[in-house]
C-alpha cells in the first residue's frame, strides 16, 4: 500500500503541491492525471523518494521511502526524460540492474528480448527515443519490482509497442500484485488500464475515483414519452445533465442501472435506451458537477 498524508511541497516560494491525501491498494493501477505544471512528475518524485517533501508523510508498506534504500530496491521510477549511462549497451545496462535489484529475474530478461526485438549489444544511446523507452521497460519489466512509477510512460511509444506494454502491465498486477503508479495528461491513453484515478489539478487532488464504481454509477438515457416527460420522474432521478431532441430527451444520470431502468419504465415511455458513457464524458459532468471545465483540466 502506498500511503499519501498531507503532502505538500514548495519550491523556492512556490507551493505546488497542497496537502494531498490519497492511498493506492496493492495490486492496482492508478492514473494520476493532469495538466502541464499540475504537480504530478513532482509528486511522483517524491513518491520514490527523490524529493523530499516539506510537510506531510509518504509510506509504504508502513516504511517512509526517502533514503531508504530497502524501499527503493522494489520499485522502479521511469521518468518522463530518461537516463542510462553514456556508452552503456543493453547488457551492460541489465548487468547493472541486475546488480541493484535482487527481485531480477534473467529468464524473463531474455524472454522479452523475442518481444522488444532491440539489439543487446547496441549501445542505448543509439536507439531512437521511443526504442530507448522500450529499454527502460524491458529493464523495468526484468527487475520484477513491487511498485512501477511511471511518468508518462506511452509518450513516443508507437500503437503495437504501446498495446504490449500495458498487457506486460496488466498481467504483472494479475499475476503477482504489482502496483502501479501512471501519470499522464491524456486521460483515453490510461483509461482502458486503469482501476483508479485522481485528478491532480495545481497542486491539489480534484477528484478521486474508482473506475468501475463510476462507470456503473453513471449513464446516458435516451427517452420519450407519447404526451410530456412525467415530473415525478424527473424528480426522482438524479438527472446530471439535460438535453432536448426533438421529443426526445437526452440525460446523464446517476444510479444503479438496474435502479434507473425500472423507474423509467414504470412510466411507459415509448423510446427508452440506456447506453454506456466514456469515461471523457463520465469526467466532463463529474467535474462539471464540481464547478471545473474538465476541457481546461484534462485533454
Ligand atoms: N526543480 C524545480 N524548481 C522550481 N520549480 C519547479 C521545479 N520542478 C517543478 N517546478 C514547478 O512545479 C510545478 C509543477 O511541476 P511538475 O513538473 O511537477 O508538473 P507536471 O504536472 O509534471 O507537468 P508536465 O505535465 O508539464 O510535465 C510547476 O509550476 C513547475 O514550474
Amino acid at each position: 500500500m502506498i500511503k499519501l498524508q498531507e503532502v505538500n511541497k514548495n519550491f523556492h516560494k512556490q507551493q505546488v503541491l497542497h496537502d494531498i491525501t490519497f492511498q493506492i491498494k496493492d495490486g492496482s493501477i492508478y492514473g494520476l492525471l493532469g495538466s502541464n505544471g499540475a504537480g504530478k512528475t513532482t509528486l511522483l518524485k517524491i513518491i520514490v523518494g527523490i524529493l523530499k517533501q516539506e510537510k506531510g508523510s509518504v509510506q509504504i508498506e508502513g516504511q517512509k521511502v526517502f533514503e531508504n534504500t530497502d524501499v527503493k530496491k522494489r520499485m522502479i521510477f521511469i521518468p518522463d526524460s530518461l537516463y542510462f549511462f553514456p556508452h552503456y549497451t543493453i547488457e551492460q545496462m541489465a548487468n547493472f540492474y541486475q546488480n541493484i535489484y535482487p527481485s531480477w529475474d534473467q529468464e524473463r530478461f531474455v524472454q522479452l528480448r523475442e518481444m522488444f526485438g532491440l539489439d543487446i549489444k547496441k549501445k542505448v544511446s543509439q536507439f531512437s527515443k521511443g526504442m530507448r523507452r522500450q529499454v527502460a521497460f524491458w529493464l523495468a519489466f526484468s527487475a520484477m519490482p513491487d511498485i512501477l512509477v511511471l511518468d508518462e510512460p506511452f509518450d513516443g511509444l508507437d500503437p503495437v509497442v504501446r498495446r504490449k506494454v500495458k498487457n506486460l502491465l496488466i498481467q504483472d498486477v494479475a499475476d503477482r500484485e504489482m502496483t502501479v503508479l501512471i501519470s499522464s495528461h491524456n486521460l483515453r491513453e490510461v483509461e482502458d488500464i486503469c482501476d483508479y484515478v485522481g485528478i491532480l489539478h495545481k497542486g491539489s487532488i480534484l477528484l478521486e475515483k474508482d473506475l468501475d464504481e463510476l462507470k456503473a454509477d453513471i449513464h446516458k438515457v435516451q427517452v420519450a414519452f407519447r404526451n410530456h416527460v412525467p415530473a415525478a420522474l424527473k424528480k426522482d432521478l438524479s438527472i446530471l445533465h439535460e438535453e432536448k431532441r426533438g421529443s426526445v430527451r437526452l440525460w446523464i444520470v446517476r444510479g444503479a442501472e438496474t435502479e434507473v431502468s425500472k423507474l423509467i419504465e414504470s412510466y411507459q415511455p415509448i423510446v427508452y435506451d440506456l447506453l454506456p458513457l466514456t469515461l471523457e464524458e463520465i469526467f466532463v459532468y463529474e467535474m462539471g458537477g464540481a464547478g471545473y471545465n474538465v476541457e481546461n483540466i484534462l485533454v
